[in-house]
């Protein structure tokens, strides 16, 4: 059984090989991917064995290949369909933005309680919050983005859940109520800054000692 963290190190590694290719790197190699992602070379091989990804170690992996391999692996050649559940300032942001089709994710309606928002002209139509249960069903919606206030999130958690949506991605400030039916992944910008200052003020006060270190590894 595959784990979420071992999924998560593959989309690492992709983010990883992406900014390889972009720095015009043809060539990867386990230990400068693990050096990428924080992790040893020896974690790179054994995810790569676990998910039958094939190479040459010594001479290192073909980048192009291994992205391929990688977005196999993820399902990524199948176009996924998700909708979003509130138009405003961040569900429109995330609408918009055009990133995703590359990923061959696609936004393909949004939803709101707001009449004034509706528009189902647009590019990515904006619904009618009453449509939304219905549109689950009947196109066999499985991920949604939650982007309401905190106030109404977990109501409309439960709601798109008893649809039969099976992952939500949620940017509500509160801690929804797990379900076995359905996976959370909660998105917390301001968690994410602190833990950088955190991570900061460790590398600040690692550095003298690493520095000591190396002075002392010179002289040795
Ligand atoms: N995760 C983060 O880091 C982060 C950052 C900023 C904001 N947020 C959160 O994201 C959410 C959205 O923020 P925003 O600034 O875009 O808010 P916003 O007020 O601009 O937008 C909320 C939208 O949801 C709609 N809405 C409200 N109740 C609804 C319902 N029951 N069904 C459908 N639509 C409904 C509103 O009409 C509005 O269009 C909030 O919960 C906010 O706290 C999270």
């Amino acid at each position: 059984m595959i784990s979420r963290t071992q999924i998560m190190r593959l989309l690492k590694y992709k983010n990883a090989l992406r900014r390889m290719k972009s720095f015009g790197f043809i060539k990867a190699y386990s230990n400068n991917l693990g050096d990428a992602i924080g992790i040893t070379s020896v974690q790179v091989r054994k995810d790569f064995s676990l998910f039958n990804i094939s190479g040459n170690k010594k001479g290192g992996y073909n980048i192009d290949d291994l992205l391929e391999q990688i977005d196999s692996i993820l399902g990524k050649q199948i176009s996924h369909n998700i909708i979003l559940i509130g138009y405003g300032k961040i569900g429109k942001a995330l609408v918009n933005y055009r990133g995703f089709e590359s990923e061959a994710i696609k936004i393909i309606a949004a939803f709101d309680h707001n009449p004034e928002k509706i528009n189902r002209e647009a590019p990515t139509p904006i619904l009618p919050i009453e449509e939304l249960k219905d549109f689950i069903i009947n196109n066999k919606i499985e991920v949604a983005i939650l982007t309401v206030p905190d106030l109404e999130a977990q109501r409309m958690f439960d709601v798109i859940c008893n649809a039969g949506i099976k992952g939500v991605l949620n940017f509500a400030p509160i801690k929804l109520l797990e379900r076995p039916d359905c996976i959370i992944n909660d998105v917390n910008i301001a968690d994410e800054i602190e833990s950088l200052f955190y991570f900061i003020n460790d590398v600040k006060e690692a550095a003298p000692h690493k520095r000591h270190r190396e002075k002392s590894e010179k002289q040795q």
